[in-house]
């Protein structure tokens, strides 16, 4: 995809950064065991099963005939969390842990299916294709989990209803049971007590690597080892992975025991698919790939008759120590081309996950970093990076900055630093730009949790209006005493031409400015 687009920008972050691989480190990390995990114990259940077993129980609510259900981000109502299908508190886990990722343009739903993802992605799965876009419920959805106690044929009908044959069917269940196990908590009728201090859950597990992706559900099955409580428990009522494993005379597993590859490919199929599966009306995204020179977190703010400019730029596929040079050119309104600043490198700033690594240049950010001071009036129209001297310019499109609405530094709060008082919001107008409309924007979670964003008008200029540059006009928002919005961060939006669009990735609250004078 082309850069700028604020919803594939971050979604791309989400989905290659991973910044959840963070709780799957190691991967048997399981966050909510106090005597386990505290006494240096396992605890024999996994955040990476939870997560997989939650993407799973908020799909199988899909109903292909009236395209209802899905994976929708349903599983957050209390109302479905407390059925008998979705028993245990795996789901809320998983929702604690990785809904504070989801925002405006990633949402619980999208975050549902990057936890799967990554689960598999970090812990020696296949890669699975992600797009994003999910649209999350407003209500729960009709129940449909299958259960362990129910029959071969009502188990085929209710993946059917999913949308999954037969021999899907199998290979789904295989490629979920990888991981994890039936604890004693949820089923003690399936797993006793197991009083193992290397185990506090009392997990018995599918198969002996239930931290990790492999064909071992598979292989200790067709070998006749396996544990798996769904295969060989006491109580054949509840042992449906045996009939479904064995419902096509094992056709499907010995294949997956034969060939691991085979294993991983049918799962990146399956989990894919199983991702995808949302309701009508949905229309996910496009399967994007990580931009290899990406900017983030732009920030423009006038400071009297100066833009300073900071940011990021991200170069993918490198670390510390193959780390390229990085130079910024850029354009401005008096059409010169020859802007120029290096980057310092942000000692800090190289990542990796289980799969790639990066590294970050900052310019403009904290010290020892120096904002880039643009004339106010000459500002800023267009990127490009020199990377080792190769010019990175988005097939020659470049990387086009809007730098017609951003912060004023005379932006002030009164009172208080950590608690202010009172303040103003200053919003720095380019002349020529004539918005019909200036907004702050919030990011607001509403009563069932899904982000959406609160606008705040903010007023024309008046004679008093400070003045910086006279490229500028400057609009203002005084939040009196409203403490929610003195104690909140805000992205500015504008209207222009009826179009709405958020101008800056950056957040900012009043006390990010001085003190009023
Ligand atoms: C007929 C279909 C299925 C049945 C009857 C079934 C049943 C179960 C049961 C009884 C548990 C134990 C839960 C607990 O103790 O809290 C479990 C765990 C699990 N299931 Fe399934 N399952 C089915 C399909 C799937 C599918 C399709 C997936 C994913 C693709 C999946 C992923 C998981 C995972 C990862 C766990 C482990 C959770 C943990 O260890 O905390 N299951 N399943």
């Amino acid at each position: 995809y082309t850069w700028p687009s604020p919803q594939l920008d971050a979604l791309e972050g989400a989905r290659w950064e991973q910044p959840l691989h963070f709780f799957l480190r190691p991967c048997n990390a399981f966050d909510f065991d106090p005597n386990g995990a505290a006494a240096g114990r396992a605890s024999g259940r996994s955040n990476a099963a939870d997560w997989i077993r939650t993407a799973y129980h908020d799909m199988a609510t899909f109903n292909k005939n009236d395209k209802t259900g899905g994976l929708d981000g349903s599983i957050r109502f209390a109302e479905e969390q407390a059925r008998a299908e979705n028993i245990g508190d795996g789901f809320a886990n998983t929702l604690s842990k990785i809904v504070p990722f989801s925002n405006r343009y990633v949402s619980v739903a999208d975050i549902i299916a990057l936890g799967a993802v990554i689960a598999f992605e970090t812990c020696g799965g296949p890669e699975i294709t992600f797009r994003g876009g999910r649209v999350d419920a407003t209500e729960p959805n009709t129940a449909g989990v299958p259960k362990p106690d129910q029959e071969l044929d009502s188990h085929i009908a209710s993946f059917e209803k999913q949308g999954f044959t037969k021999e899907e069917m199998i290979g789904l269940v295989a490629c979920g049971h990888s991981f994890g196990g039936v604890q004693h908590a949820s089923f003690p009728d399936i797993v006793p007590e197991l009083n193992d201090p290397e185990n506090t859950q009392s997990s018995a597990h599918f198969d002996t690597t239930p931290v990790n992706f492999d064909n071992k559900i598979a292989t200790e099955y067709m070998s006749g080892t396996t544990l798996n409580p769904l295969v060989v428990g006491h109580n054949d009522t509840t042992n449906s992975d045996k009939r479904i494993f064995g419902s096509d005379g094992n056709v499907t597993m010995r294949g997956f025991a034969d060939s691991p590859e085979a294993f991983a490919s049918t799962c990146a199929t399956l989990i894919a698919r199983m991702i995808d599966t949302v309701p009508a009306g949905v229309k996910l995204t496009e399967v994007f790939t990580p931009l290899p020179v990406k900017p983030t977190s732009l920030d423009l703010i006038l400071v009297g008759d100066k833009i300073q400019f900071s940011g990021q730029v991200r170069i993918w596929n490198a670390t510390r120590n193959t780390s390229p040079q990085v130079r910024l050119l850029w354009a401005d309104h008096t059409g010169s081309k020859t802007n120029n600043a290096t980057l310092p490198f942000n000692n800090a700033g190289d990542s990796s996950n289980e799969r790639n690594s990066w590294v970050v240049f900052k310019f403009g950010t904290n010290s020892p970093f120096q904002f880039i001071t643009l004339d106010a009036a000459a500002g800023i129209t267009n990127m490009r990076f020199a990377v080792n001297d190769k010019i990175e310019d988005q097939g020659g499109l470049g990387f086009p900055v809007l730098d017609d609405i951003f912060f004023s530094s005379t932006s002030c709060y009164t009172g208080d630093h950590e608690n202010p008082s009172g303040g103003r919001f200053d919003i720095a107008v380019r002349n020529g730009a004539n918005p019909t409309r200036v907004y702050l924007e919030k990011e607001i979670r509403d009563a069932t949790g899904r982000t959406t964003i609160q606008e705040i008008d903010v007023s024309p200029p008046t004679t008093s209006s400070p003045s910086g540059s006279p490229a500028f006009s400057i609009w203002s928002y005084n939040p009196g005493n409203d403490t929610s919005d003195l104690s909140a961060v805000f992205t500015i939006g504008a209207e222009v031409n009826g179009v709405k669009a958020t101008r800056s990735s950056i957040q900012r609250a009043v006390t990010q400015f001085t003190a009023c004078a």
